[in-house]
């Protein structure tokens, strides 16, 4: 079974937890996506559902596949949202923004009573940092904000480059207009005081770490499903 199959498995899953009149976060990504793809299929037969996206990418999908879809700022509370992630560890801690969508999909999954993370089981890791960290961060102060990036990092165990994410010949520009540094720690060893230390750095827009925020995952493998929390 291809990675794509597992994604879908673990999208189907979670489509289960849905229902009608529901207020759902939609993520982003490619395991996002196959559950944005079924739930409109659920819609397209009647299921009535309110949805907030998570990127630009995932609204146009959405409304694509014919989603009503609205804003935080109409419904600022939700019941669920489902989204990917680059890695996960046996406490639902995440690594996410390999796509770029960190910052609004922190924003919608703690606007969410539940988060359900889906994924291929590729993603669970013992100790996070495999994944580079993304850090969003807007471009002014670029070079002072990635020194004072590199010192609380060092001070919470982490070293390693920060490298600035490209798209082809130029910085890579998030949905908020921001840029991504990608840390390459390859293991952060206490991710809530990272987490809270890079939180207070001047520069920096949002990163992704997401702690206590997950309060559940399906992951897909060659042997079934797994699930982890309260589904
Ligand atoms: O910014 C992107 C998101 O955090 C994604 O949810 C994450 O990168 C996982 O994506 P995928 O499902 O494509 O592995």
């Amino acid at each position: 079974m291809s990675a794509d199959d597992l994604k879908r498995q673990a999208a189907a899953r979670a489509l289960e937890l849905v229902e009608p009149r529901m207020r759902l976060g939609l993520g982003t990504g490619s395991t996002a996506k196959h559950f944005v793809e079924l739930l409109g299929e659920r819609v397209r037969a009647g299921l009535e559902v309110t949805c907030v996206a998570t990127s630009e990418a995932t609204q146009a999908q959405a409304l694509a596949a014919g989603i009503a879809m609205t804003t935080l700022d109409a419904m600022p509370e939700l019941d669920l949202t489902v989204d990917g992630a680059d890695e996960l560890d046996g406490e639902l801690r995440l690594i996410k923004g390999g796509g770029g969508a960190l910052l609004r999909e922190k924003i919608v999954a703690a606007a969410s009573g539940r988060m359900v993370v889906i994924a291929d089981d590729s993603k669970r890791v013992a100790t996070l940092g495999r994944f580079p960290l993304p850090i969003e961060v807007v471009p002014f102060g670029l070079g002072a904000t990635r020194l004072a990036i590199a010192r609380v990092a060092a001070a919470a165990g982490c070293h390693g480059p920060l490298d600035l994410r490209r798209s082809g010949d130029t910085p890579f520009v998030t949905d908020g207009g921001h840029v991504i540094l990608d840390a390459s720690f390859g293991r952060i060893p206490d991710p809530p005081a990272l987490a809270s230390t890079l939180a207070g750095v001047p520069g920096v827009v949002e990163h992704g770490l997401f702690i206590g925020l997950a309060t559940a995952a399906v992951l897909a493998g060659a042997s079934g499903l797994i699930e982890m929390g309260k589904l």
